[in-house]
């Protein structure tokens, strides 16, 4: 047995490439795995400039930079439907919509977290065949709010609000009434780790409360929750990346020595999501500047205003993560993702 643990290790050739929508592919030239290199290997690679995981690697995201990866996008979006949508009290205050999403290009269930009343997904509210109103509430298709005895779904009482549909039952959208502005928009990639087993290794709990927070405060906005755990590796070979960073490796080449690409995430789903529930125009909360591109859509379906920033809340003095692991886990997507975050001095 080798001391080394990376010593017999095979490693991922460093042309990896991983485009939208494709299936986790791993591209190589000539060989397609490289023996007995260890993660040294990897680190001298990086400094030569040599793009190990298909990604732009330098902080200056050009504009032909851009486009040379939106023309990488999928053309076509996944179809998505609405399930069900119900009404969260929740125990920060605000009321949120969630909303279940089907779709046909995974078996997952992609989710929606609503901050508003008025945003309204198209697919769930379409009249379907056979749908009596009862049937309409039960899934969550109703306007205002439920209460015991109600009857009507495309009619709420109280707040007088009336849905009006066209003659193939799609909901007809008054452009007047709805929301003109941007909309807060948060796309957020699972993290069982961060979010349920109060991890220190990343941010992602910290981040997903602070968007929750922010559009409690707005009163608006929207979560897209995907299922894409470990972006997009899933828990258990997280955990296995977990175990390669504690004996040395930082997240990029822990997933390579893995042989997944650095991030094997799309963000497709959320694009379209994002058209099912109207939000078109948006602003997003993000770091990833990889993401504005893909969340945008190769056809620019989506169109993002501005980004808004996700400091770590540590870094702007406030309580937050803090561990050694989460600086070294910050660190590797400043310098090795191109993530647009700076710690203050
Ligand atoms: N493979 C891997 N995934 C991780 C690790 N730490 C967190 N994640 C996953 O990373 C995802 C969150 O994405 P990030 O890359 O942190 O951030 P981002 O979504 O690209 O960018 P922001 O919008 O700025 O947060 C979630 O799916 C987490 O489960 C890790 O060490 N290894």
């Amino acid at each position: 047995m080798t001391d080394d643990i990376f010593e017999n290790m095979p490693i991922i050739s460093p042309t990896v490439t991983h485009r939208e929508g494709e299936n986790d592919e791993v591209e190589s030239k000539g060989n397609s795995v490289v023996g007995s290199d260890s993660i040294e290997r990897f680190k001298h690679l990086h400094n030569e400039g040599e793009n190990a995981e298909g990604r732009c690697m330098s902080p200056f995201h050009t504009v032909d930079k851009a486009e040379e990866k939106r023309r990488l996008l999928p053309s076509k979006l996944p179809i998505v439907q609405c399930i069900a949508r119900a009404r969260i009290p929740t125990t920060q205050g605000p009321e949120i919509f969630l909303h279940l999403y089907s779709n046909d290009s995974d078996n997952k269930e992609h989710l929606a977290i609503v901050f508003g009343e008025d945003i309204r997904s198209r697919s769930l509210y379409k009249q379907r065949k056979g749908d009596t109103q009862s049937d309409r509430m039960i899934r969550g298709a109703y306007v205002g709010k439920l209460y015991p005895g109600r009857r009507d779904a495309d009619f709420d009482k109280s707040t007088g609000l009336k849905l009006e549909f066209d003659s193939n039952g799609d909901m007809i959208v008054d452009k007047n009434t709805t929301y003109c502005d941007t909309t807060l928009v948060r796309i957020h990639s699972e993290c069982y780790t961060g979010e349920t087993a109060w991890s220190a290794r990343c941010d992602c709990g910290e981040q997903f409360d602070e968007a929750g927070r922010l559009m409690g405060i707005n009163g608006h906005g929207c979560i897209v929750y995907l299922r894409q755990e470990g972006r997009g590796i899933g828990l258990g070979e997280k955990l296995k990346a977990y175990n390669l960073q504690d004996l040395g490796a930082d997240t990029v080449e822990a997933n390579l020595l893995l042989r997944h690409p650095a991030d094997k995430r799309s963000f497709g789903m959320a694009t379209a999501i994002l058209i099912d529930l109207g939000l078109i125009e948006i602003d997003l909360l993000t770091n990833n500047p990889d993401k504005i591109i893909a969340v945008e859509g190769r056809d620019r379906q989506v169109h993002v205003h501005h980004r808004v920033p996700m400091v770590p809340l540590a870094w702007q003095g406030e309580e937050g993560v803090k561990s050694k692991e989460v600086e070294g886990y910050l660190r590797t997507k400043v310098e090795k993702m191109g993530h647009l975050l700076s710690k203050p001095l």
